[in-house]
């Protein structure tokens, strides 16, 4: 038997698959997905097994044979290692970087592979010593041998799986079948699990009245104490240390005296990590849907039901009951025997988020998400690995969950530019969802508030007579690009391997469905939106960063006692120090860009490449004293509130508040539970919070995207105003809006105050149409980056001419090369940058013509230290 192995170097010469012989011993355990370890030269290598045949076109005295295999069970599906080889065609990059995107980062670090007997009970690595009789007295029907692999596997806790190997060599079949019924469970001793992680944890007695005893005794100065023992004494369980301190607010110390006192015990405790454990989950029950929401839902479960392939673009506006449409279409995937993944914003993936989905569907649901540590991420995927759970939420990367039997996928909030990986493979996360879901022959349902452009184009007829027209040729060609790369053994097909997935990814689009809920739940109103001209505050001699309306509207609630939430706009949003006497701007040495003022270290800093320095009093240029930073930070916003505001309770969540692990949750928490009256914040405010209190919400510069160099400044600041505009009045208590701008005509601004969705898109969409962007034409945009111009000049136009010469033979598909030309930002850590953009109408085969130009280039990029990136479908185009 031969595999067909990809290895881990990302480059041009080991971009295709190797032959490599199966050795007979690893017989039973490689299959397509699995992770190796192969020879390479003088080198041994770790690789994805991407197919497996009987027959190898290499000369079999040539053919190496596999070294090692590095996984029991194949950490990637088939159809995921099909997906990959789709995405580096797709966004261009080298099929070995797609295919590491898809396994978690913990199964790339160190570790060893153990196999226990199975517990139901999971993220627990003890040894199972106590478990020996009882597990094979209960399986009784299995081999003689069988049973004894488990006994000596229980006795042990954990084996290591080559010492079990070795001790029961020529079973490798058997042990392979108990790990197949699960009666044996692999797992992997990740170096940073081997530390299990302890915590400080105080534990009170175990009689709660004696509590409440000491706390009598205490002398009333010690009311810090007396509450911690009340608190305890109402719920006598051991509670970590930190927990306390944060609950109740109060120092270490007061907890250190009761433990003198001989009252409190505290111990290191070894902690699992489960990110929810602490919390449980309030079942909830599938609600009544109302009309809009039930037609909606009818419309996604019948392909559901009928396990056909479709694209559903649902539109509904703010507080619409979009989620509980997503969980009742999920049951019905769920009630198929089927799997569901959930795609949501990393920023929206909030606890309120993570509660609705736990709380209708409890364990059975994974949470993915960037805040998990190495450990809990891979424990996460795990659960999806070993089918614990049907359901996964989670940002970008949880499209890759592994997954057999995937019949829904949902993407909320779709038009977040954040789908799109910035960094290889620059994958697109809605685009990947439509082939995976092919593949499943699954639904995809994209929802938003504010759909994208591209997501809009995809329901227009339009687009419709373009893909039937493409269709016919696509097809084939891809059929045929299918076969140069697999060789002609993928029409014969091979064993290990899901061959129906593997027949049916053709990269076809189907057109979308628009799907539309025009009502919030409940008929509830949406907010009134008012536009402020600041221009006007200006000339009535108002020069607060608060219009006089917005003034009065805080100032009201918080008289009524109602909560505001306040979005600063920072994306675009210059805090940059200049001299109001010369001009002088400050910038950084290394890079085309403007340094930020930090105010809580007073320094000044690069945001690309981290060059601080002092605070400036005096300039540089002219050495006037009239040297000041600009803009409105979130901080400088705070200051004045509270100035304005005596004694409002504000939080603030920016970046610099919501780094330490959890605390978006506990600033969210704090809000919920009204211990504040404004939330003021950076885009993360604006999304998927429901809080029935918000009667107010303030958008302080509603249109510093606009300025940006971007053809979607446009669209963003319509999302971005719909969006924090739904803040407001989601419940019983009716909203308003107040927008501050300097361009109160603009079109975005104006119909996202009448929230008019539609008259914005046909607006934008004969815009586009005309100055040919997205999303009627296509992009690639190459960036190219030196330390020296010259170079990177003759670089950059001799590939620009090198794609011409090639886009010739496609005519007459129209391809456009514009550039190069140099980037927005001209230079980042020293190094010069250029770009060239390329536009086009069609599909793939421009990809492919693209790739093959830049590969003419990697020689240079290895001698010269040249980088050329490319990126299909760019989202951000500095
Ligand atoms: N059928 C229903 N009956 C009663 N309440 C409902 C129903 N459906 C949804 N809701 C409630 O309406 C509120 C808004 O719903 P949800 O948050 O799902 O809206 P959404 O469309 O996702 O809005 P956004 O795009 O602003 O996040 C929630 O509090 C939800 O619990
Ligand atoms: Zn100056
Ligand atoms: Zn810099």
């Amino acid at each position: 038997m031969y595999a067909k192995v990809i290895v881990d170097v990302p480059a041009k010469q080991t971009n295709r698959a190797f032959d490599y012989s199966v050795p007979e011993a690893l017989r039973d355990w490689v299959a397509v997905g699995s992770r190796v370890s192969v020879p390479f030269g003088p080198r041994k290598l770790q690789g994805f097994v991407v197919e497996l045949d009987d027959r190898s076109v290499m000369d079999p005295a040539k053919v190496k044979p596999i070294a090692e295999i590095l996984d029991l069970s194949p950490p990637l599906t088939p159809d995921l290692v099909q997906l990959a080889h789709w995405i580096s065609q797709t966004y261009l990059c080298h099929e070995i970087t797609a295919l590491q995107a898809m396994i978690p980062g913990a199964l790339k670090a160190k570790y060893e592979r153990h196999v226990r007997v199975k517990d139901d009970s999971m993220g627990q690595e003890r040894p199972m010593s106590g478990l020996s009789g009882n597990a094979v007295g209960q399986h009784s029907f299995l081999l003689p041998a069988q049973q004894e692999i488990i006994r000596y596997v229980a006795a042990k806790g954990s084996v290591e799986i080559e010492a079990l190997l070795q001790r029961f060599n020529s079973e490798g079949k058997l042990i392979k079948e108990l790990m197949a019924e699960g009666y044996l469970q692999e797992v992997q001793m990740v170096k940073d699990r081997m530390t299990a992680k302890k915590a400080l944890t105080v534990f009170p007695p175990d009689d709660p009245e004696q509590l409440r005893a000491w706390a009598e005794q205490l002398p009333s100065r010690s009311a810090k104490q007396k509450e911690v023992l009340e608190l305890l004494a109402e719920r006598p369980v051991p509670v970590k240390l930190t927990d306390l301190l944060n609950e109740l607010s109060i120092s270490a110390g007061t907890v250190k005296s009761l433990v003198e006192k001989g009252w409190l015990e505290l111990r290191e405790v070894e902690v699992l990590r489960d990110p929810y454990s602490h919390r449980s989950f309030q079942r909830t029950v599938p609600l009544s849907l109302m009309p809009e929401q039930e037609q909606v839902f009818q419309r996604i479960s019948r392909p559901v039901m009928d396990r056909e392939h479709r694209v559903f673009l649902l539109h509904g506006v703010t507080g619409s009951g979009k989620t509980e449409v997503y969980l009742q279409s999920i049951q019905t995937c769920l009630d198929q025997g089927r799997e569901a993944i959930v795609l949501v914003p990393e920023i929206s993936l909030t606890p309120q988020m993570v509660e609705r989905f736990k709380g209708r569907f409890g364990d059975q649901v994974a949470v993915m998400h960037s805040r998990l540590s190495h450990g809990e991420r891979y424990d996460e995927w795990r659960k999806i690995m070993q089918k614990q759970v049907r359901v996964v939420i989670g940002a970008r990367s949880a499209i890759f969950a592994p997954f057999t039997q995937i019949g829904l996928i949902i993407i909320d909030e779709e038009h977040e530019s954040s789908y799109k990986q910035e960094e290889s493979p620059k994958y697109h996360a809605r685009d990947v969802a439509i082939a995976r879901a092919s593949q499943h022959d699954a639904v995809v349902v994209l929802g938003s508030a504010t759909p994208s452009l591209e997501s809009m184009y995809g329901t227009l007829p339009e687009y419709k007579a373009e893909a039937a027209a493409r269709e016919d040729s696509s097809q084939a060609r891809f059929r045929s690009e299918q076969l140069d790369l697999f060789g002609a053994s993928t029409e014969a097909g091979h064993p290990a391997a899901d061959n129906n997935s593997q027949a049916r990814l053709t990269g076809r689009r189907v057109p979308f469905e628009l799907l539309t809920m025009h009502n919030r739940v409940e008929g509830r109103p949406l907010p009134r939106v008012h536009i402020i001209d600041m221009r006007e505050e200006l000339r009535q001699g108002n020069r607060s960063m608060f219009s006089r309306d917005l003034y009065k509207a805080i100032e009201d609630r918080l008289h009524k006692k109602e909560q505001t939430v306040l979005l600063l706009n920072r994306r675009g949003y210059s805090t940059f120090v200049m001299c109001r006497t010369c001009g002088y701007v400050a910038e950084c040495p290394h890079c085309d860009i403007s340094l930020t003022y930090h105010q809580s270290s007073r320094a000044i800093r690069c945001h690309y490449c981290g060059y601080a320095e002092r605070e400036l009093t005096v300039c540089p240029s002219c050495s006037s004293e009239h040297i000041r930073h600009f803009g409105t930070g979130t901080q400088r916003v705070e200051e004045e509130l509270t100035k304005l505001f005596p004694g409002i309770r504000v939080i603030r969540m920016d970046v610099d508040t919501t780094t330490e692990k959890g605390s978006h949750e506990k600033w969210l928490t704090l809000f919920r539970n009204r211990q504040a009256d404004l939330l003021l914040g950076t885009q993360m405010v604006a999304k998927g919070l429901d809080f029935p209190h918000v009667t107010l919400v303030g958008a302080i510069a509603a249109d510093t995207v606009l300025n940006l160099p971007d053809f979607r400044a446009a669209e963003r600041t319509f999302q971005l105003l719909t969006q924090v505009a739904g803040r407001a009045g989601r419940h019983e208590l009716p909203g308003e809006v107040y927008v501050q701008t300097y361009a109160p005509e603009h079109y975005s601004i104006i119909s996202a105050s009448r929230h008019d969705y539609q008259s914005f898109m046909e607006k934008e969409m004969t815009l586009r149409k005309f100055h040919e962007y997205p999303p009627f034409h296509r992009l690639i945009l190459i960036t190219l980056s030196h330390e020296q111009v010259p170079l990177l000049m003759r670089t950059a136009e001799l590939l620009a001419s090198r794609i011409k010469e090639l886009a010739k033979e496609l005519q007459p598909m129209p391809v456009e090369v514009l550039g190069p030309v140099a980037s927005p930002i001209s230079r980042i850590k020293d190094r010069y940058r250029f770009q060239c953009m390329i536009k086009y109408r069609g599909e793939a085969s421009i990809s492919r013509l693209v790739h093959q130009a830049v590969a003419g280039f990697e020689e240079l990029e290895r001698q010269q230290k040249l980088t050329i990136s490319v990126d299909v479908d760019p989202q951000v185009l500095m």
